[in-house]
């Protein structure tokens, strides 16, 4: 589904931030990438994202090579890609509802046929009550909330998730990994970066773990 072969990634003349990062994600899987702050976790969010491109190695994505992948074609592989950003980049002059509405209405579903599925989603989030207001007044956690909702909406095929339970008290962290897990039965594959050691004992799952650039997995 997604493949990486020897990635290395620099920023601008820097060294090497990522190097010679090699694995797949496979389709259904469920997995953490952990490792220290700095480590690149975000980066290689970025890079499975493709809104960021390695400086070296190949990546492959929906079987497509992304150095030959135009960005004219990059929303149309996006939209099979769910993603909660670390600060959640919500649009402020639209509802929370509007917000998780958004990815059905740009590929051109009428309201009638997501009213509930985004209702009912909002709800499980715990926003049931918060539908109808704007972003700058949710706290932080309800923000990420939102966020994670409308990654969800579209049942994408994969879920790419930064902290996704940074802003949140344990019992809703574990509300939100149930969450996750009960997509990936559904069929998404799940990648969830996170430094939250709570979070990672609940789940016997992949572990992609960051340090000095390498990344090492322990299945
Ligand atoms: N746009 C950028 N330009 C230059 N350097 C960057 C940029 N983004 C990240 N870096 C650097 O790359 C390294 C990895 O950063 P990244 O945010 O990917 O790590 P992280 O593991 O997600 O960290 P955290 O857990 O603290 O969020 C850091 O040294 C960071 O300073």
């Amino acid at each position: 589904m997604i493949r990486f072969e020897n990635v290395g990634l620099r920023y601008g003349m820097g060294s090497e931030i990522l190097r010679d990062l090699t694995f797949r994600i496979e389709p259904q899987s469920f997995q953490f990438l952990t490792g220290p702050s700095g480590a690149g976790k975000t980066s290689l969010i970025r890079l499975l994202f493709m809104s960021l491109r390695p400086t070296r190695g190949l990546i492959r994505v929906f079987d497509r090579d992304l150095s030959v992948i135009s960005k004219q074609e990059l929303p149309e592989l996006r939209r099979k890609i769910g993603v909660v950003f670390q600060d959640f980049r919500l649009l402020d002059h639209l509802t929370t509802y509007e917000n998780v509405a958004l990815p059905l209405r740009v590929i051109g579903k009428e309201e009638h046929e997501y009213r509930s599925d985004v209702i009912e989603l909002l709800k499980w989030v715990g926003l049931g009550d918060r539908m109808h207001v704007l972003p700058p007044v949710l706290s932080g956690g309800e923000k990420q909330r939102a966020a994670i909702a409308r990654a969800l909406i579209t049942r994408p095929e994969v879920l790419l998730a930064d902290e996704p339970t940074g802003n949140v008290d344990p019992p809703l962290a574990r509300r939100l990994l149930r969450l996750f897990i009960e997509l990936n039965k559904l069929g998404t594959s799940v990648v969830i970066a996170t430094h939250d050691i709570a979070l990672l004992e609940q789940v016997d799952a992949r572990r992609m773990v960051l340090a000095d650039g390498r990344l090492q997995i322990f299945d």
